[in-house]
């Protein structure tokens, strides 16, 4: 029996996302997440999609990324999928940060973790989640090729005047201080659905992408190579996230640290966990937000405002990187699905070619589509994510090859 099967693991700091798909025909057997990791309210959603089943749900404590992963092998058990089954051929895993080092999809051995451990404290929330997932996922079937995925790959393109912090470059290149950029099977996948969705080839296109979840960034595609992200050294940078407070003053850390007497570990976790929409209003899920503006509260509309302001800013940053560009497009969790979101983002920007049909806005879809009126200069497009279906495929033509 030949090998086709790929199982994708997407580690978060609290969640896991997995897929299983056949790479023959391209189709998906299995999906679910395990959400609130390390929470009494854990939560498993599971869906059988090869036998077309019932998703199920089940609540309860799941205290470590290792029980989630034994959970989610258990479900596909049940399903007949299990992860002793001889067709897997591979596991894939995202791995957040590979610094420089990783710039294509690699086979993980003892080195390769050795680096992603290496790498933690450029991406504490992230490298350990994902790190535990391999750990976890060689000891279930140490025989099989396990693979990781770099959400900084895409990035390596920058030019340097894009990925240099403008700091003495001793210092920097000592400690390895630039940009390396975040989400990027993302923006690479997205950039070519939406170059797909105008019926065009990638290296015709210049595309803005706006990945939207609870981490976010945005980046400048020319051609298919990205030439400028919004995230960093860290996945701090740059837009204003759910919990993370994006571009700041740098020197905000050291009056934090000098006048308010914070801690580094202080201002770590204020920055990364307590800023963004839930330390401007104390909510970072966008519906809620949504909801509560609606309702009139100013709180929420500040803190939604503050968040438009900086993605606004970046669109047109990317514009001026650009020189010319072909289509804007929203991605995850938000960018997918608040249209208010699209609307104000995009709202003012008809000099620059850059409007939003309301009509069209307001479709809900899980396909590609565009929400620009028709005849606009620059596309305005909604362009579902799809990060685990990109791993499974990268995953796929590494180890078949072999
Ligand atoms: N219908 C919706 N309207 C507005 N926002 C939504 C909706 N559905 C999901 N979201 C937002 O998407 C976010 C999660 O996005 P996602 O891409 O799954 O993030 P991550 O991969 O970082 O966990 C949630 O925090 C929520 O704010
Ligand atoms: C890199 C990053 O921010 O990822 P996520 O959005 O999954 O937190
Ligand atoms: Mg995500």
């Amino acid at each position: 029996m030949s090998s086709t099967r790929v199982l994708v693991l997407n580690s978060g700091s609290s969640s896991v996302k997995y897929q299983l798909l056949d790479m023959r025909g391209g189709s998906r057997l299995a999906v679910g997440l395990v959400e609130r990791i390390g929470e009494e309210t854990s939560r498993l959603k599971h869906t059988p999609l090869h036998s077309g089943g019932e998703t199920r749900e089940s609540t309860g404590p799941i205290p470590d990324h290792e029980a989630a992963l034994k959970a989610v092998s258990e479900e596909l058990t049940k399903d007949g999928l299990g992860l002793d089954s001889p067709e897997l051929a591979a596991i894939g895993h995202r791995v957040v940060h590979g610094g420089k080092s990783f710039t294509e999809p690699t086979v993980i051995d003892d080195a390769v973790l050795a680096e992603i451990e290496r790498l933690i404290p450029v991406a504490p929330l992230h490298n350990p989640a994902n790190l535990t997932g391999i750990r976890t996922a060689q000891a279930l079937r140490p025989d099989l090729p396990q693979v990781a995925v770099f959400d900084t790959a895409f990035h390596t393109t920058m030019p340097e005047a894009a990925a240099r912090y403008a700091i003495d470059v001793k210092t920097a290149d000592e400690y390895r201080v630039r940009r390396y950029g975040f989400h990027g099977t993302s923006h690479a996948y997205v950039s070519r659905a939406t170059a797909e969705l105008l019926g065009r080839a990638p290296e015709d296109v210049n595309v803005i992408v706006l990945h939207l979840g609870n981490g976010a960034s945005a980046s400048a595609v020319e051609k298919g190579r990205c030439v400028d992200t919004s995230m960093g050294l860290t996945p701090l940078e740059g837009l204003v996230m759910g919990t993370r407070s994006g571009d700041l003053d740098p020197a905000v850390i050291f009056h934090l640290a000098r006048v308010g007497g914070l801690s580094t570990d202080e201002i770590d976790t204020l920055l990364n966990k307590r800023s963004g929409l839930i330390g401007l209003c104390g909510d970072n899920d966008m519906r809620e937000i949504r909801r509560r503006v609606d309702e009139g509260d100013e709180q929420a509309r500040l803190a939604f405002d503050i968040y438009i302001h900086r993605l606004k800013k970046y669109i047109g940053a990317y514009y001026a990187v650009l020189g010319r560009v072909d289509a804007v497009a929203f991605t995850a969790g938000v960018g997918e699905n608040a249209a208010p979101v699209r609307e104000a983002a995009i709202a003012g920007l008809q000099e620059l070619g850059l409007a939003v049909d309301e009509g069209l806005n307001a479709v809900r879809s899980d396909e590609p589509r565009l929400i620009s009126p028709a005849g606009s200069r620059v596309a305005v497009a909604v362009v579902p994510t799809d990060e685990e279906l990109e791993i499974a495929t990268q995953t796929y033509a590494l180890v078949a090859r072999k």
